[in-house]
């Protein structure tokens, strides 16, 4: 960059302002490209399979199954134009982790699209493996994306000294509620579960009890 300087003495300020605001621009989209693809569609497509999960109707399974494939292909999309473009503009040299570990993560989200199309039927004897493999790479990869984009924001406030901080917050109120209805998916198989057990077999598993109590007391009392 100091060469940079020196060769183009004339017009050096001119200069400078054009490449900074260039640079700027790139780096705005290189964020936003990647924040919509790792930091939106990625997790809005697992949340959307996890959907899928106390759904019976077959039509529906379809759906969800649908609108997975289709958000994370989206998603890989984008984050292949933002590699793409991240390459051709920015210096390639890949010397600090926010660098490095984005590039592994270009590389894995194509690997997990592939997987995701080479499935094997469900109820095969490979399906278990399959899930398992597709899963723990899928969270991973949605981790590993969330804390890139921190560590690319702190890239952006390095090199442009602008503040970060409504972002931070932004970000962080969005992971917040993603993760909350992650966990909430699981409960609510849980609470449906509860309210079917309260529901339908509340007399007969009252009756159990009591007479499961009754016999424990009853060889207390002979014991
Ligand atoms: C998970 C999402 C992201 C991935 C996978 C990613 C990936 C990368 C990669 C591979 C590079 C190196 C490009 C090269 O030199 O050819 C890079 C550079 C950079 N990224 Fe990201 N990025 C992500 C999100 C962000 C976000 C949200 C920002 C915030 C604006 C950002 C800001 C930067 C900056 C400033 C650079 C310049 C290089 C540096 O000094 O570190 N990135 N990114
Ligand atoms: C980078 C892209 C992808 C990511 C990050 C991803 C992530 C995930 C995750 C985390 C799950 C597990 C959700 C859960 O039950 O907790 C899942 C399930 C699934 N994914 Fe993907 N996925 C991707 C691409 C694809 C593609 C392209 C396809 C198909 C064309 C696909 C097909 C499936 C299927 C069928 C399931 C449900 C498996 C089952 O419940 O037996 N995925 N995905």
């Amino acid at each position: 960059s100091q060469e940079r300087n020196v060769g183009s003495h004339a017009s050096s300020n001119a200069d400078a302002h054009k490449v900074s605001s260039r640079l700027l621009f790139e780096i705005t989209l290189h964020g936003f490209l990647l924040w919509v693809s790792l930091g939106l569609l990625m997790p809005l497509g697992v949340l959307v399979i996890r959907m899928s999960k106390r759904e019976e109707s077959g039509k529906k399974l379809k759906t969800y199954f649908r609108a997975h494939a289709i958000l994370q292909m989206l998603s890989v999309l984008l984050a292949t134009a933002g590699a793409i473009m991240s390459i051709k503009n920015f210096s390639n040299s890949f010397n600090n982790h926010h660098q490095r570990m984005g590039l592994v993560l270009y590389g894995i989200i194509w690997l997990q699209a592939l997987a995701g199309f080479l499935r094997p039927v469900r109820g095969s004897k490979g399906r278990f493996p399959w899930f398992f493999g597709h899963w723990t790479l899928g969270i991973t990869v949605s981790l590993l994306g969330v804390i890139n984009i921190y560590s690319g924001l702190l890239a952006y406030s390095e090199k442009t000294s602008r503040s970060i901080r409504l972002w931070v917050i932004l970000f962080t109120i969005e992971v917040s509620f993603i993760s909350f209805f992650y966990l909430l998916q699981d409960k609510l198989e849980h609470i449906q579960k509860q309210g079917v057990i309260l529901g339908n077999e509340a007399s007969g598993t009252i009756d159990q009890m009591a007479s499961h109590s009754v016999k424990q007391e009853s060889s207390i009392e002979s014991g």
